[in-house]
C-alpha cells in the first residue's frame, strides 16, 4: 500500500486586494476587497515506502502549497491526504513524529542558540529517548561534517553549513519520510554536491521516503528516479525523467572534431547544426537513425579525432515541458 497518497487535492488563497498609495491603503480598513488564488486545483499521486520523488514545476506552481499539506501547517480545501494512514492536518501531533521537513528558505533552528542547544530543544519537543537520541544525533553529525559547528549560533553559519545543521534538525526524531522544498537554493557547488551526497544515502540507504522540490535540475538529475511535474495547480506528467525527456524532446546530438576542415555531410534524418573549422554539430532523430550508424557512416568517410554524443540538457527537457504546457510562471 502507498505509503503517501493524494488525491483529488484543492487548496484556495484568499488574498486582500487594496488600491495603491496610501489612500488606497486607508480605504482598504474600512472596506476589505479580497481575490482567491487557486494554489491548487486537482493533484493526485501515491508515494511508496523508500522512493525519492522529484516534485517540481515553475514558479507559482503549488509545490511549496502541497509540501504544507503534506506535512499537516496547511488544510486543503478539498481532497484526500493519507500518509502511513495518517490525515496530516487532522493528526498533526502522530504525524509530526514520522515526518520530517526542511524548507530551504527558512530555519527550524533558533539563531541565536548554538546548534547543539537547537538540537537538544528538538530531542525535548519530540521527546526523544536520550539514549537514541545521542545516537543518532552523533551519527547525523558525523555523517554532515558538523562536529566543529555544533557550539556556533545558527546566524553565525554560512548558507551551506546552516542547511547541513537542518537536515540533521530534521532527522533528530528518526522520521521515515523527509520533505525537502528546495534544499539546495543559494548554495555554492561543493555544498550542493554534499546535500546532495547525505540525501541519497539516506533515501537509498536507510530507505527514508523523500519527497523533493527544487528549481535545480542537477538535483533532479543526481537524486529523482522519478518526477512529477506540477503546473498551475494540476499534475502535468508523472513518470521516470527518461521518459519526460524522450516525450518533450527526441533529439540528439553528435558532436565530431575531423583530422581536416569539416566536409559538407548529407546524411538521411541528420541536420548540420554548427560549423566550425574542423568541428561540427550534428542533430539526429534516434527513431530515424542510431548514433554507432551516424558515427560509421562519418568515419568511414573522413579522419576523425574525436566524437561524442550528448542528450539535451536536463534544463532545457523542462523548460521545452513546461512551453509545451504554457505551464510558465503563474
Ligand atoms: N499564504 C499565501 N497567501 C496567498 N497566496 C499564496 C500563499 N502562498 C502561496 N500563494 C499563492 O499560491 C500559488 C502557489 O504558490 P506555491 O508557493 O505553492 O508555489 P511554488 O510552486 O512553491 O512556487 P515557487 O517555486 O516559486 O516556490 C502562487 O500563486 C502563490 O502566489
Amino acid at each position: 500500500m502507498a505509503q503517501i497518497l493524494v488525491q483529488g487535492l484543492a487548496k484556495t488563497y484568499r488574498v486582500a486586494e487594496r488600491d495603491p498609495g496610501v489612500l488606497g491603503a486607508v480605504r482598504g480598513l474600512v472596506r476589505r476587497r479580497w481575490r482567491t488564488v487557486e494554489a491548487l486545483k486537482d493533484v493526485s499521486f501515491a508515494l511508496e515506502r523508500g522512493e525519492l520523488l522529484g516534485f517540481i514545476g515553475p514558479n507559482g506552481a503549488g509545490k511549496s502549497t502541497t509540501i504544507k499539506i503534506l506535512s499537516g501547517i496547511l488544510r486543503p480545501d478539498s481532497g484526500r491526504v493519507e500518509i502511513d494512514g495518517l490525515v496530516p492536518h487532522l493528526d498533526r501531533i502522530s504525524h509530526v513524529a514520522r515526518i520530517g521537513v526542511v524548507f530551504g528558505q527558512r530555519t527550524q533552528l533558533w539563531w541565536d542558540l548554538p546548534v547543539i542547544d537547537g538540537f537538544d530543544l528538538l530531542r525535548d519537543i519530540y521527546r526523544v529517548d536520550p539514549r537514541r537520541y545521542r545516537t543518532t544525533r552523533d551519527e547525523l553529525v558525523g555523517m554532515l561534517r558538523l562536529e566543529r559547528l555544533l557550539d556556533q549560533p545558527v546566524r553565525q553559519l554560512s548558507l551551506g553549513q546552516r542547511m547541513r545543521a537542518e537536515l540533521a534538525a530534521a532527522l533528530l526524531h528518526e522520521p521515515s519520510i523527509l520533505f525537502l522544498d528546495e534544499p539546495t537554493i543559494g548554495l555554492d557547488a561543493p555544498s550542493k554536491l554534499a546535500v546532495r551526497e547525505f540525501i541519497k544515502t539516506l533515501n537509498r540507504e536507510r530507505g527514508v521516503t523523500v519527497l523533493l522540490t527544487t528549481h535545480d535540475m542537477h538535483d533532479i538529475e543526481a537524486l529523482a528516479e522519478r518526477v512529477i511535474v506540477i503546473g498551475h495547480g494540476r499534475v502535468l506528467a508523472d513518470s521516470p525523467f527518461e521518459a519526460l525527456r524522450a516525450t518533450v524532446l527526441t533529439e540528439r546530438r553528435l558532436f565530431v572534431d575531423f583530422a581536416q576542415d569539416a566536409p559538407d555531410l548529407a546524411l538521411p534524418g541528420v541536420e548540420i547544426r554548427g560549423r566550425s573549422g574542423r568541428s561540427m554539430e550534428l542533430a539526429f532523430d534516434p527513431r530515424m537513425t542510431n548514433a554507432p550508424a551516424l558515427i560509421a557512416a562519418i568515419t568511414a568517410g573522413h579522419a576523425v579525432d574525436d566524437i561524442h554524443v550528448e542528450q539535451p540538457a536536463i534544463e532545457e527537457v523542462i523548460a521545452r515541458f513546461y512551453d509545451l504546457h504554457g505551464a510558465g510562471e503563474a
